[in-house]
């Protein structure tokens, strides 16, 4: 029941969809941005060339004409390179963070339309890693990275213009030395790639071991283990340092080589400008002017090693981004599927299969029953045995590996999804509340239902009274996942949404099972009300919550194994008695 992973994307796949799919509808500024990179080159070419005339004609030759127009000359040419780099920063930034946005945007869509065993592969943690955490790199790579490459890029070509024009000999000995500076950076590259993709996978495992320990705070304190989950947490914290260490380090050690490798280059020219102008072929404005184009030229290298950085982060983060997004979900419309008309809501399963993951032994085998209109249905069993799975298949969270479940005669994968989920309102263990106010987590289904139909919702599942009594009556806050609830309260919540829901197949997970016994009494009388008129399958442990069902079906192993009511299931002495005896033993005991 996996999702099909795609291939993963080549390199040059990766740059040509990242250009498509972020950069196409930002191409305008993107292009004016890449311009004023290159206005930027381009007047930092201008100021490399300038050095030549200036040191000649002011230093050399004492042309006092030019004292004024070159350092005039000089002047414009940095006022006109700031303003370029004003206009590609501001651009950069903006295009950068629309990058971000749709990253995460697109990335949170395709989340919460996985398939629900996708999602449970995963700690939620990594999700959150990957939204916040991969989107920024790519940015990084895509706008800046890109532009900034293609501005270094320039100024290396146009400082070695420069060089070519001043001396061809000595410009041939710098430009041997560029192979060097390429291969160094290329090997720092690698290194970086292989510690930005560690850094990512450990950036996740930090996210969910944070999460995880919240999660499960109350278990963390009762069991004094806040040093162990300390330690974990800090042992993941360490890990994800190793990798940043080794790409910072990796970093930070490629722009020093490549420096190195420039500088013995000067001390060559040095060498051969010497002996040139002892010769009387060398100017000092053009030594002092090679000198500066190579300062230049070393300058944008060491940026262009920098950004190696980059671009790897950045392609890592891509490519889990785009195999996160080409994830199809295996539980979708067909094409053609039609909405399923509101009709008798009579639910059957065809001699259904189902086993979760690829492999492994059937969860549930030739599963056939079926729930006619307003027919109240049971299930019970021993635990694991498959009740919860069974109903999961109905509002299509996972499909049958075999066999088919039908709604009026209509195979589920036949139906649009969105008309089947309408029909179904469902109340399960734990209830799930959303930290927002109750009016909000009642109208959850029904945003544009007013404050009277929530009221009334909410006086037929038994809340109204202790929702007024909250400080802000409806629009009090219920906290994260509704924390500042009672359980009893969180289900009568619950039960509102669903009373608002209104929808005519109602699916009770054990709705009952942690509450005291006066909630219980509230939840069940408002569960009654809830279940009268529509077509009702209830999973329940406790025997005396399923006595008044239609039918009850007892599971055991992932098949039906006993069918009938109470009474008739009690003479058949099998399992239903065996675990209705042991529950009224455990009563007598608890008694
Ligand atoms: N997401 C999952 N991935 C793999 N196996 C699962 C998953 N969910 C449930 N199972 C397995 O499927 C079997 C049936 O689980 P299910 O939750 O349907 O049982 P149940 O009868 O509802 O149990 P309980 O009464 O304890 O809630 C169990 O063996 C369980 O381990």
């Amino acid at each position: 029941m996996s999702e099909r992973d795609p291939p993963e994307l080549s390199a040059r796949d990766l740059i040509v969809r990242v250009a498509r799919v972020y950069m196409k509808p930002r191409w305008k500024g993107w292009v004016t941005a890449l311009l004023a990179a290159i206005a930027v080159a381009y007047l930092t070419t201008k100021l490399v060339q300038i050095i030549e005339p200036a040191t000649n004609d002011l230093m050399v030759f004492h042309k006092p004409g030019q004292l004024i127009i070159l350092p005039l000359t000089i002047a414009l040419y940095a006022v006109a390179r700031t303003v370029a780099q004003f206009i590609q920063a501001t651009l950069v930034n903006r295009i950068g963070n629309g990058v971000v946005g749709d990253v995460q945007v697109q990335l949170f869509g395709k989340l919460v339309r996985a398939d629900l065993s996708r999602l449970r592969s995963q700690h939620s943690g990594a999700y959150v890693s990957s939204v916040l955490y991969d989107a920024g790199l790519i940015r990084e790579a895509a706008t800046a990275g890109v532009i900034n490459y293609t501005q270094n890029l320039l100024i290396v070509l146009g400082a070695i213009t420069v060089m070519i024009s001043n001396d061809l000999v000595l410009s041939l000995v710098m430009v041997a030395g560029l192979p060097a500076a390429g291969w160094i950076m290329r090997r720092f590259s690698k290194r970086t790639t292989k510690a930005a993709r560690g850094a990512m996978v450990e950036t996740s495992a930090l996210s969910t071991a944070i999460m995880e320990s919240l999660d499960g705070v109350r278990v963390v304190k009762i069991e004094n283990r806040e040093d162990y989950e300390e330690a974990r947490v800090a042992e993941v914290v360490h890990r994800r340092q190793e990798h940043l260490i080794k790409g910072a380090n990796a970093r930070s050690r490629a722009a020093p080589a490549t420096e190195l490798v420039m500088t013995l280059l000067t001390a060559v020219v040095f060498a051969y400008a010497g002996w040139r102008s002892l010769n009387g072929h060398m100017t000092v404005g053009a030594f002092v002017a090679f000198m500066f184009a190579l300062g230049t030229a070393s300058q944008s290298l060491r940026q262009l090693a920098n950004l190696q950085t980059v671009f790897a982060e950045g392609m890592s983060a891509a490519r889990r981004l785009f195999a996160a997004l080409d994830v199809e979900p295996e539980v979708r419309e067909r094409p053609g599927a039609a909405p399923l008309p509101v009709g008798q809501t009579t639910i059957r399963f065809e001699d259904v299969g189902f086993t979760y993951g690829a492999e492994g032994p059937p969860t549930l085998s030739d599963v056939a029953f079926e729930v006619r209109r307003g027919e109240t249905v049971a299930l019970v069993g021993p635990s694991g045995g498959g009740k919860t799975t069974i109903l999961n298949l109905i509002p299509r969270f996972y499909d049958p590996s075999c066999g088919r479940v039908l709604i009026d005669g209509h195979d589920l994968r036949d139906v649009t999804l969105p008309s089947l989920r309408r029909q179904i309102a469902l109340v399960t263990q734990e209830p799930f509340l959303f930290d927002d106010t109750i009016r909000a987590n009642i109208a959850y289904a029904r945003p544009d239902a007013s404050l009277a139909e929530v009221e009334q919702a909410a006086r037929a599942a038994a809340a109204h009274d202790f929702i007024l009594n909250l400080p802000n009556g409806y629009d009090t806050g219920v906290g994260e996942a509704g924390a500042r609830l009672s359980g009893g309260q969180r289900q009568r919540i619950a039960i509102a949404r669903a009373f608002l829901k209104d929808a005519p197949i109602l699916l009770l997970d054990e709705a009952t099972s942690a509450l005291d016994t006066e909630s219980e009494a509230q939840v069940q009388a408002a569960l009654k009300r809830l279940m009268a008129g529509r077509t009702t399958i209830l999973i329940a442990h406790r025997l005396s919550t399923v006595r008044g069902a239609d039918r009850i079906y007892v599971i055991d192993q992932g098949r039906i194994v006993e069918t009938g009511d109470h009474d008739s299931l009690m003479r058949e002495r099998g399992l239903y008695a065996r675990l209705a005896r042991s529950q009224d033993l455990e009563a007598e005991t608890a008694a």
